[in-house]
């Protein structure tokens, strides 16, 4: 469920039940002065009451203030994850962007990582997406997607609590004004990590290994750029998030360290699909899938071979990391540091 997933409920639940159903709620309040109000109201209720100059000062006016709690409610919902432990992941065929049908039925087990290949627009995304919604023949492919074999019940596809999809998308904005440190610490809280402290060190150590500009515990989630918030929702996805599945997409586009983000995502037994344009990424993955004309065309095991070359495309990836860095830093490219390939 989506931010907008959330207003029906917030615009005519009170204050206090939505407490009760979401007890990290009572942060957001006091980070907007709304601590203590009278809990026998809605949110919209409550903001009636509230003077606009206060609202200025967060820059907001009062829909804004219910759309952002709700993208609260739905950014701690996602992140907190589920505690279920699934045995399989199963994608039943639909049809392509033709009508044809896609003649498919996969099955992925935790501990295994698919990659998800094919041209631009083909519908990598759209695979995900379908398993982000555990679609029920009710998208656009009309694939089906089953949890241990089963359909999953409807309070799984619509949970607002413990997920079993966390996505890490191409795009991640954050719409709450915490610092690094407030996000991490609210979201171990909510998980109720034993030493929450801790965590927290490890997942901002872990993401600052991945971005390439450093941050602060300090720096507000809102202040990140593209690829510091990715390497912070990976940590926080690998470190904090119990879902058993993860989807990924295009984790090149986010100019982070991509071999180290992979193999942290995938070291806990998880599911893990990935759609990617990088031979990197995709000969790293257990399996792959190639898409075209949004339908699944293949199924392809990484092979023996494929994964001996892997040494030698790593090696040609290091090559051109040297070259971005180089003239990321104002450096100009030699010629010499460029090895010898046959020229085509
Ligand atoms: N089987 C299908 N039937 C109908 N529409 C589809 C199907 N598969 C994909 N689409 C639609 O095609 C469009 C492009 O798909 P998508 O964004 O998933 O491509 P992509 O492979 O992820 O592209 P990129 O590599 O550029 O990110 C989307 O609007 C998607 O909903």
């Amino acid at each position: 469920m989506n931010a907008l997933g959330y207003v029906a409920e917030v615009s005519t639940v009170p204050i206090g039940e939505i407490l009760r159903r979401y007890p990290l709620a009572v942060d957001y309040l006091a980070n907007m002065r709304l601590a203590g109000v009278d809990e026998t109201k809605t949110l919209p209720e409550i903001l009636e009451d509230v003077d606009e100059d206060m609202l200025e000062e967060f820059g907001l006016d009062r829909e804004e203030v219910i759309y952002h709690f709700c993208a609260f409610l739905e950014a701690f919902s996602r992140a907190k994850g589920s505690d279920e432990a699934i045995s399989s992941v199963t994608i039943l065929g639909g049809r392509d962007k033709t009508g044809r049908p896609e003649m498919v039925e996969l099955t992925i087990t935790p501990g295994e990582v698919v990659s998800i290949v094919g041209p631009t627009g083909s519908g990598k995304s759209r695979l995900l997406e379908d398993i982000e919604c555990l679609a029920q023949r009710d998208t656009p492919t009309a694939r089906q997607i089953l949890i241990n074999g089963s359909v999953p019940d409807a309070d799984k596809r619509f949970a607002t609590g413990g997920k079993l999809v966390a996505q890490l998308s191409q795009n991640m904005n954050f719409v709450m004004d915490l610092t690094v440190q407030e996000f991490l610490k609210m979201h171990a809280k909510s998980r109720m990590i034993p030493d929450p402290a801790a965590v927290v060190e490890k997942c901002f150590a872990v993401a600052n290994s991945l971005a390439g500009e450093k941050f602060t515990l300090d720096t507000k989630v809102t202040q990140l750029s593209g690829g510091q918030s990715r390497s912070l929702m990976i940590a926080d996805t690998a470190l904090l998030s119990s879902s058993p599945i993860i989807l990924i997409d295009e984790l090149e586009n986010a100019g982070i360290d991509r071999r180290e983000a992979v193999k942290l995502l995938v070291g806990n037994e998880k599911i893990v699909l990935m759609s990617t344009h990088d031979p990197l990424l995709a000969l790293r993955a257990d399996k792959r899938i190639v898409i075209r004309n949004g339908g699944i065309a293949k199924v392809i095991e990484t092979t023996a071979e494929e994964e001996e070359t892997l040494h030698k495309i790593e090696a040609i990836d290091s090559v051109l990391l040297d070259i971005r860095n180089q003239l990321r830093g104002g450096g100009i490219v030699a010629k010499e540091s460029i090895p010898e390939f046959q020229e085509k």
